[in-house]
């Protein structure tokens, strides 16, 4: 149910967890939640209540349930908590998660697996410029083992351009804290603590004109369509117009909010939901862009740098040559696009070449645009737009 107006009081930051499968990402989101709630800011989400499928919250106008939102004494956070490795590459690479920061989940009682190393490559290529380390399970752990996971972890941060040495590393235990115990809740307030100092608010482009890819689009019967996601730049207000771009539809913005609360004024870094007025269902999807009417010119053809993945970094074993045609994945969108490589004759895994695209269909682009390119369910390179025909 709508409840009181979302007031500003801190800075907004979007933060997630990443990490190896069962290392312990889900338990320490809900513990982080705990330690906050009996503090008195915020409200516990249990385990499993994180764990779901984001469509079974199809309540209020309100966002993915895989966020979670807290506040610290300085900070009000949404976190993500991306459930299973597939959804951790689906939501960092279309950006859907946009994290301004992230808390790096590795167990101490197995360090460094296959996916924390890609995680952590991921993150570097989407754009996340810090990373808080938790050593989790440190409860089981035996503290000489744990040492040299935490030296482990320091040199792949180093190695991926993290400045390892630097990255604040904390031994928490998520299950213990969430079952209360004292030592570890401190050392989740320690982590947070990190959070808090490592991770810098980063620039907000609240001047520049309003722009929100579409993460999800919902019904609520009776008021209209809503589609949510994070704001990349910009503000919007309800009463704005806006145009959606994809289903080239232009319409004003009836309604506002915040995990769950209404709003006057979103800005750049909110993840919001925008109820917009006359706007049918089947007409908006994820993927399409929402923006002020004008600002973004969509367009099929455009040059990049690409870094193309190495097989050790889970890429291609083989070259690509002109006429490869993969997925191109930008702001929340999967398009497919036709590659050329001008006068280079292959792209071997590891390179870094320019490379022209052809899209299959229209899509906001604009210099300096990361996107990721996949095939067959892998990563297999990365790389920004250079210039847009
Ligand atoms: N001993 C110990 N076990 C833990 C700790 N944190 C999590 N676990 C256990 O590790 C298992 C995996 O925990 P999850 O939180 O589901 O791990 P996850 O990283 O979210 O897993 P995926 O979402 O499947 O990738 C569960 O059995 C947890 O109870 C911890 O701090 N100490
Ligand atoms: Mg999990």
């Amino acid at each position: 149910m709508p409840k009181t107006a979302y007031v500003r009081t801190k800075p907004h930051l979007n933060i997630g967890t990443m990490g190896h499968v069962d290392h312990g990402k889900t338990t320490l989101t809900a513990a982080i939640t705990k330690v906050l709630a009996d503090r008195g800011s915020g409200t516990f989400v249990p385990f499993d209540r994180i764990d779901r499928a984001p469509e079974e919250a199809a309540r209020g106008i309100t966002i993915n349930i895989a966020h979670v939102e807290y506040e610290t004494d300085t900070r009000h956070y949404a976190h993500v908590d991306m459930p299973g490795h597939a959804d951790y590459v689906k939501n960092m690479v279309t950006g859907a998660a946009q994290l301004d920061g992230a808390i790096l989940v590795v167990s101490a009682l197995d360090g460094i697996m296959p996916q924390t190393a890609e995680h952590v490559l991921l993150a570097r290529q989407v754009g996340v410029d810090h990373i808080v380390v938790a050593l989790n399970k440190a409860d089981a752990g035996d503290e000489e083992l744990t040492d040299l996971v935490e030296l482990e972890v320091r040199e792949l941060l180093t190695a991926h351009g993290y400045g390892g040495d630097a990255v604040p590393v904390v031994r928490v235990s998520g299950l213990k804290a969430l079952e209360g115990d004292p030592r570890w809740t401190s050392a989740v307030e320690a982590l947070l603590d990190a959070v808090d100092t490592y991770v810098p608010m980063p620039e907000r482009y609240l001047d520049a004109p309003f722009l929100l890819p579409v993460e999800n689009v919902i019904t609520i019967t009776g008021r209209g369509t809503v589609v949510t996601g994070a704001i990349e730049r910009g503000t919007v207000r309800v009463g704005d117009r806006v145009e959606v771009l994809g289903a080239g539809v232009e319409t004003v913005v009836t309604g506002l909010e915040t995990f769950g609360r209404p709003m006057d004024e979103a800005q750049a870094g909110d993840n919001v939901a925008l109820l917009l007025r006359g706007v049918p269902r089947d007409a908006v999807r994820r993927g399409h862009v929402v923006a002020a009417p004008g600002s973004v010119v969509p367009g099929r053809r455009f040059s990049a740098r690409v870094y193309v993945l190495s097989a050790r970094e889970g890429g291609r074993t083989t070259p690509v040559a002109s006429g490869y045609r993969p997925q191109f994945y930008i702001r929340t969108a999967d398009v497919v696009g036709d590659v050329d490589l001008g006068d280079v004759a292959v792209a071997r895994p590891g390179d870094t070449v320019t490379m022209t695209v052809e899209l299959g269909r229209d899509t906001p682009l604009e210099p300096g645009l990361g996107f990721v390119i996949r095939e067959g369910g892998r990563t297999v390179g990365a790389g920004t737009v250079t210039t847009v025909e």
